[in-house]
């Protein structure tokens, strides 16, 4: 997917939500636990329920290695279920992958072609030769750590070094990368104030903005820094939104919330 068929979707929809699909066995409806893949159920559910308020759906692929072949072949039929029944929509395997060279060509293989998701969250920590292997694939897209949503990311990437943050080291250093308009970033919603700087670098490419809901972070405020002229920016809630509910009722609980997101989102578009 190009970045203008995402950009037309946030335009028809009026949303630029991205739910993440993180599967916790204790924590969806007992019911489901009854079913053959109670893992596929829940998120064909949640799919089925929200495709129409968002743009995106994230599966973070530990929800699903944690249950091995089974949490794999649940993975497959997710993005399967989503590509046949909903090709408009931007997918994210967020794997957090990176390594050497042939290393770094094999996760992208996995993700990019075997399970043919449109992008993949990578670590930039190994360098230019472990991130250039995603950029290769045409109309896919790398989703590079760029400032992330948690305390650790004050441990490395808000250091300096030569007085200058590490986070914009490597914002700066990727835009000279082979193939870089592949590049998208992560950036924690949690840090709204890192906004402004960031859009200084890296101007008119998307965001992927983990944070908002169980993490705190605030739509408002990332929006006020992080949008650029083509919006630019793609708003995740994984518990949020996935865990309204624990009863019967889940999926119509999930659109609950993910309606509210939306709806903030078309007020938001509407005013820019
Ligand atoms: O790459 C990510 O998506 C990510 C980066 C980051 O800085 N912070 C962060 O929370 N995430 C992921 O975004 C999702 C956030 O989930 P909730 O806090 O439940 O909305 C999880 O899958 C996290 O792994």
């Amino acid at each position: 997917m190009t970045t203008k068929q995402l950009y037309n979707q946030i335009q028809q929809k009026k949303s630029f939500l991205c739910v993440g699909l993180d599967v916790d066995l204790t924590k969806i409806p007992q019911h489901l636990l009854a079913t053959e893949d109670p893992i596929f159920e829940f998120n064909k559910a949640i799919i089925d329920a929200t495709h129409d308020l968002c743009v995106s759906y994230k599966p973070n692929t530990a929800f699903y290695e944690a249950y091995g072949l089974k949490g794999w072949q649940s993975l497959e039929k997710t993005i399967n279920y989503i590509n046949e029944k909903y090709p408009d929509i931007f997918t994210i395997a967020d794997a957090k992958r990176g390594d050497i060279g042939n290393t770094s060509t094999m996760y992208a293989k996995a993700f990019l072609e075997d399970l043919n998701f449109d992008s993949v969250t990578v670590a930039p920590y190994m360098g230019k030769d472990s991130v250039e292997p995603f950029l290769a694939f045409e109309n896919k897209h790398t989703i590079l750590l760029g400032l992330t949503s948690n305390e650790g990311a004050f441990d490395f990437q808000t250091q300096e070094i030569d007085g200058k943050p590490m986070y914009q080291t490597v914002l700066e250093t990727s835009k000279t990368w082979k193939n870089s308009e592949n590049l998208m970033y992560v950036v924690g919603a949690t840090k709204a104030e890192y906004f402004k700087e960031i859009r200084n670098i890296v101007p008119d490419s998307f965001l992927l903005v983990p944070g908002v809901g169980a993490q705190g972070g605030s739509l408002e405020d990332v929006c006020k820094f992080g949008m650029n002229k083509q919006v630019g920016l793609l708003i995740n809630s994984s518990r949020g939104i996935i865990y309204a509910s624990n009863q019967t009722d889940f999926a119509e609980a999930a659109r609950t919330e993910a309606l509210k997101l939306q709806k903030a989102m078309a007020i938001i578009l509407e005013q820019n």
